[in-house]
């Protein structure tokens, strides 16, 4: 009668309930997702007060992939570091915004091990274009002390959860601890995550095709004629171009409406532009999870061994019958 839940599902209380399913939970895994869900609930009030707060524009640096720092893009790196630091579930920290591994100091350690882009789309930010936050967790397999470099290069198959905030219309969470995908939005009523998609799936084949065609003039041959099929098919509807420039809010849609999503290598930028360890691969775990599927063109995302904590990878993900029929074309011209 008030509009009021009086018994809502939080993301605490799912995590709590799913702890209590998983034999062996210590509670760790509840405590990560507790303080991402803090650092995503500070991200999405500074972004909503950004003009006010002074919170557009640069910050004056530039990360280590080379791009120019924007003012959300450290403030949401700081609330990440710091919840996370501090959360007593975590032993290491990757950051597109740290050149290096961050190391949790000795007696807050646990055994995850986070990778993270804090603020995805800094390009959007000053525009009020959706944004997102998006992050890869693995288990440590050095024994307790000095966290070894290996455990932060492990490949995607390897991660034991994925989720992206996105800073759309509203704020909304989606999370996945390898069993289905679920997503919460946000109550700013009451400050809590609320679920409000329970197994979410993407559609075994979409009608929406989603890249910057700005990039033509450089693309190879698979990605010339796979965008040409949808764009003029022999038969059949034409698919629908959709391209945000956030891929937190662009993989998104993906998953809620089906379609593809490509953002391939070309003769300018051969692995693209996105991120393996907290773009692609966490993307690619939650696809995969909600029955699409996510490939370099050669290779699943997930099966890529990473040499470099900041390295780029192409990444076409989506629909399956959708992915499937991209690589169709892709085995014709990747030998
Ligand atoms: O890599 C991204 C940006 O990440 P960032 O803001 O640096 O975390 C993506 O969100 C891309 O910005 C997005 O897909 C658009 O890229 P372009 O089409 O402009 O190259
Ligand atoms: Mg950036
Ligand atoms: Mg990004
Ligand atoms: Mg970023």
């Amino acid at each position: 009668m008030s509009g009021i839940d009086t018994d809502c599902m939080t993301l605490s209380r799912f995590m709590l309930e799913e702890q209590g399913r998983c034999e062996g939970a210590t509670g760790e895994m509840t405590q990560l997702l507790n303080a991402i869900s803090t650092a995503c609930k500070g991200i999405s009030s500074a972004v909503h007060r950004a003009g006010i707060s002074h919170l557009y524009g640069i910050a004056g640096s530039t990360n280590t992939t080379g791009d120019q720092q924007k003012k959300l893009d450290v403030l949401s790196n700081d609330l990440f570091v710091n919840q996370l630091k501090s959360c007593f579930a975590t032993c290491a920290l990757v950051s597109e915004e740290n050149e290096t591994v961050v190391e949790v100091e000795a007696t807050k350690q646990g055994k995850y091990i986070v990778a993270f882009d804090p603020l995805d789309g800094s390009s959007n930010i000053d525009c009020l274009v959706s944004i997102g936050s998006v992050f890869g967790i693995w288990k440590r397999k050095s024994e307790p002390g000095p966290v070894a470099k290996e455990d932060c290069l492990q490949k995607g198959r390897e991660m034991v959860g994925a989720g992206y905030c996105l800073f759309g219309s509203a704020t909304f969470i989606v999370i996945s601890t390898g069993c289905g995908v679920n997503g919460f939005q946000l109550d700013p009523s009451i400050g809590e995550f609320i679920l409000t998609d329970r197994i979410m799936s993407v559609k075994k084949k979409g009608n929406i095709i989603s890249c910057n065609e700005g990039y033509a003039k450089y693309w190879d041959k698979a990605i010339t004629e796979y965008v040409q099929k949808k764009k003029f098919p022999e038969e059949g509807t034409p698919y629908s171009c959709r391209y945000i420039g956030s891929m937190v809010a662009d993989v998104h849609r993906t998953i809620k409406y089906g379609g593809i999503f490509l953002y391939p290598g070309n003769s300018k930028s051969p692995q693209g532009k996105l991120r393996l360890q907290y773009e692609c691969n966490p993307m690619a775990f939650l696809i995969e999870q909600a029955g699409g599927m996510a490939t370099t063109g050669t290779q699943d995302v997930l099966d890529i061994v990473p040499t470099d904590i900041h390295e780029r990878c192409p990444m076409i993900l989506g629909s399956p019958d959708d992915v499937k029929e991209f690589l169709e074309i892709a085995a014709k011209h990747y030998k």
